[in-house]
């Protein structure tokens, strides 16, 4: 089975149009994002130019704010401050990476938690670690929801994570073990990593590497979700597993592009949604 995120995506985010436009009557204002872009950064630019598309197709309000790659850290933590203090807005995300003259983990502490729609900042980053209610990180909760959508019980199952970001491997394994997986975090020192991906019922791939996973990691009937975004010889899109070299060999899999990409951007959504209540005291 290939999982179409592209398409989920879109069902979600047909589900969130009309939950917009039902909340339109009963308060006097739309839910709004705040995207910050520093630099120029080619696909970032795209990214968060599809954040924009997105918040438009469900009916939302957004703000893009774009500055050179010469605006200052202090300029930005200023701007987040000013964002904070604005009540029309619900999240405010930072588009990463940032250039290198910027802390990037002083800019994610300055956001307001409430706001944090990346679910990035330390509370909210601590709330999951405690399985308490916060906002997730977008690329593992859409990993979640597909794994939901083919209606996988991760109870009991051996789940592989490769890769140990904060924004993708550390997330999705906690994620994974509040649902009773048996997770194991592995990354570029691992022994023995063939070995390692082999025992796993859910094979999650975050490490960056264009096709790095081929069919001598995967176990006979795995699922595998993959999150890279690279380019192969050719320069074309494609992931970190080799997809043509597995593709028989699972129960289900994520392609690149159309897979987990597409989640990220609808949860995004869904986060700002889930912010906007919150705000308005539910
Ligand atoms: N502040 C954040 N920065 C970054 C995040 C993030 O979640 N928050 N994640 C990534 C980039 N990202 C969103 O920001 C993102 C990456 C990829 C996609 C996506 O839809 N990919 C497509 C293919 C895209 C292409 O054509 O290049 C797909 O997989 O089908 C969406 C969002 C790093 N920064
Ligand atoms: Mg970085």
């Amino acid at each position: 089975m290939i999982i179409s995120g592209k398409e989920i995506s879109t069902k979600i985010k047909d589900q969130l149009k009309e939950e917009v436009e039902q909340m339109k009557n009963k308060y006097d204002r739309l839910p709004k994002l705040a995207v910050i872009l520093v630099g120029e950064n080619q696909a970032s630019q795209v990214y968060v130019r599809n954040k924009e598309r997105g918040c438009s197709y469900v009916g939302m309000d957004s703000l893009k704010i774009t500055h050179d790659a010469t605006f200052s850290e202090e300029e930005l933590l200023n701007e987040i401050k000013q964002l904070n203090e604005d009540d029309t807005v619900d999240g405010i995300l930072v588009q990463l990476p940032l250039p290198d003259h910027i802390n990037e983990d002083k800019v994610l502490e300055a956001i307001d938690p409430s706001k944090d729609v990346d679910g990035f900042h330390p509370e909210n980053v601590a709330k999951l670690f405690l399985g308490q209610k916060s906002l997730v990180p977008c690329t593992p909760k859409g990993m979640m929801v597909l794994l939901d959508e083919i209606n996988y019980d991760l109870t009991g199952k051996e789940v592989v994570v490769v890769g140990r970001s904060n924004i993708v491997g550390k997330p999705v394994s906690l994620l994974c073990l509040q649902k009773n997986a048996t997770v194991t975090i592995a990354h570029s020192k691992t022994k023995d990593l063939k070995e390692v991906c082999q025992r796993a019922d859910v094979l999650i791939a975050a490490v960056g590497r264009a096709k790095m996973i081929n069919r001598d990691y995967v176990k006979e009937g795995a699922v595998v979700l993959d999150v890279g975004i690279n380019r192969d010889e050719n320069n074309k899109l494609c992931g970190d597993v080799d997809f043509e070299d597995v593709k028989d060999k699972v129960y289900a899999i994520t392609p690149v592009p159309g897979g987990i990409g597409p989640m990220t951007i609808t949860m995004l959504l869904h986060n700002t949604l889930e912010a906007f209540y919150h705000h308005q005291g539910e």
